[in-house]
């Protein structure tokens, strides 16, 4: 009779011949390096295969006796959890992502009671966050989750975390049991494992990060836990950068000579999680520079942030964006746009040619005496924002708003240690006070760190009070 762990190993093979893991140098969606990538949505084109994972989650997870229901983590586990119901004759529901804005709005889909047991189905899991948003949405409703099975168990603290939530986790395989057959089968190397090992031991995520529910107030959650809220690609990007980089500074860099700038970018480079420019006041732009100042931005890990406060028709915009001596949607990653003329600016950005990654900051106050703006204006700003989940990556301000929407970043400018204003308007806080009081999570100072004599030193000091003053506040 073949064991358990041949028909184990048996499988893993297949996943990799049909390159479900694959080994290598990849980059995760928020931006990061990794050794190892885990695609199992690819499972759906190969039936018997999905049959056999259906049978070995049954299998491995024993008796049934106590589930009342099964919910699969969407989407990749759907299919895996309806496989799952079909074999142990066990009733599903499922979960959607967003609730449907006609009908009946629900988020859990299928028959189920107040008090039913229910097993969550997984593919893969590293910190666990998507199974404990489904949690929520079960719990919510009064059913009881305490047990998960997933396929593959990354070993990145997962299990502890959903441990830290009530929840265990059953995982068919680790990515340590993973390897080791695949090593065993000479589909991999040595020198791989030993790179994943590396790679696991040197991402382990803080068990602590996710005790908190997601739908609490933004300025309770660490960014690393905001990460998984985010729905633009590059706020999700740029709360990562700021979690393992431990720093909430962008330094606005209105410099007017394309080599200042670039030895600006290089000095501050390790303190910073964005650099901001306004390219146009550059006197002596030319399109050369942007490839050397992206190289830099690669090599510190930091996103470029156009601050161009897009605010014409949509026609216009488009044009602003992608053409021109700039060319802006090529290299800019995020950009400002104002919400006065409305829909059209936001479509016309989110249509354009340019980086696929992009997100935009809408400017719903200023920084600004005497500026025109009111609370109908930010109020309908941040409606506006609110129509473009995907697009819009935060709102520039300078009070806490949007408490309730964690996945969006607030950027506050008008950052500064030594003066209070300048003589054209412009008013500055302290770090402190932006952070503690305003409300910001990223903090934006220009001439506090560009004026200064060691503008590295200038930066190193605002990175770390900015980033004690946001330790400051999760402990509240
Ligand atoms: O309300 C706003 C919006 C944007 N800014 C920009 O931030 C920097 C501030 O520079 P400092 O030298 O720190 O004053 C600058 O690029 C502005 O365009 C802002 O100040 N206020």
């Amino acid at each position: 009779m073949v064991s358990f762990d041949d028909k184990l190993k048996a499988f893993s093979i297949e996943l990799f011949k049909i390159n479900a893991v694959k080994f290598g140098e990849f980059k995760t969606k928020v931006g990061l390096m990794t050794p190892v990538y885990c695609d199992l949505r690819i499972i759906v084109s190969y039936p018997k295969l999905m049959e056999r994972l259906a049978d070995l989650l049954i299998e491995y997870f024993g008796t049934f006796k106590d589930i009342d229901i099964i919910c699969g983590v969407p989407y990749t586990a759907l299919p895996i959890a309806t496989a799952v119901s079909i074999k142990s004759s066990i009733p599903m529901v499922m979960r959607r992502k967003e609730a449907k804005d006609y009908g009946t709005k629900k988020l859990i889909e299928g028959v189920y009671n107040e008090g039913d047991k229910c097993l969550i189905i997984e593919d893969v899991v590293t910190s666990g966050s998507s199974i404990l948003e489904t949690v929520k949405d079960l719990t919510d409703l009064g059913i009881k989750c305490n047990e998960t099975i997933v396929l593959l168990n990354r070993e990145q603290g997962g299990a502890k975390i959903l441990e830290n939530n009530g929840i265990v986790m059953h995982a068919l395989l680790t990515l340590t049991k993973l390897m080791e057959f695949l090593r065993e089968d000479k589909c991999i190397n040595d020198k791989t494992v030993e790179q994943v090992r590396d790679y696991i031991a040197s991402t382990q995520v803080d068990p602590s990060i996710l005790l908190k529910t997601p739908s609490e107030d933004r300025l309770t959650l660490s960014f690393l836990t905001r990460t998984n809220l985010a729905k633009n690609p590059v706020a999700a990007e740029l709360f990562q950068i700021m979690a393992t980089k431990q720093t909430n500074l962008c330094v606005a860099a209105d410099l007017t000579i394309s080599t200042d700038i670039l030895n600006l970018a290089e000095q501050v480079g390790p303190y910073i999680c964005v650099f901001k420019t306004h390219i146009d006041i550059i006197e002596d732009f030319h399109p050369n520079l942007l490839k050397p100042l992206q190289e830099i931005a690669e090599r510190h890990n930091f996103i470029l942030f156009e601050d161009r406060k897009f605010a014409d028709i949509g026609k216009t915009v488009e044009l602003q964006y992608s053409k021109g001596i700039y060319q802006v949607s090529s290299w800019a990653k995020l950009v400002t746009a104002h919400s006065i003329t409305g829909k059209g600016v936001l479509d016309a950005i989110k249509e354009s040619v340019g980086l696929e990654k992009r997100g935009v900051f809408l400017l719903a106050e200023t920084s600004a005496a005497g500026s025109l703006i009111n609370e109908n204006y930010t109020e309908a700003t941040l409606t506006l924002a609110e129509q473009y989940p995907e697009l819009i990556a935060g709102i520039v301000c300078q009070s806490p708003l949007f408490l309730q929407t964690p996945g969006l970043i607030q950027l506050t400018p008008g950052v500064q240690l030594e003066a209070k204003s300048d003589n054209l308007g412009q008013q500055y806080n302290s770090p402190e006070s932006v952070i503690l009081e305003k409300g910001a999570d990223v903090a934006v100072v220009g001439r506090g760190i560009t004026k200064s004599a060691k503008p590295e030193i200038a930066a190193e000091k605002y990175k770390n009070l900015l980033w004690a003053a946001y330790s400051k506040r999760l402990q509240k």
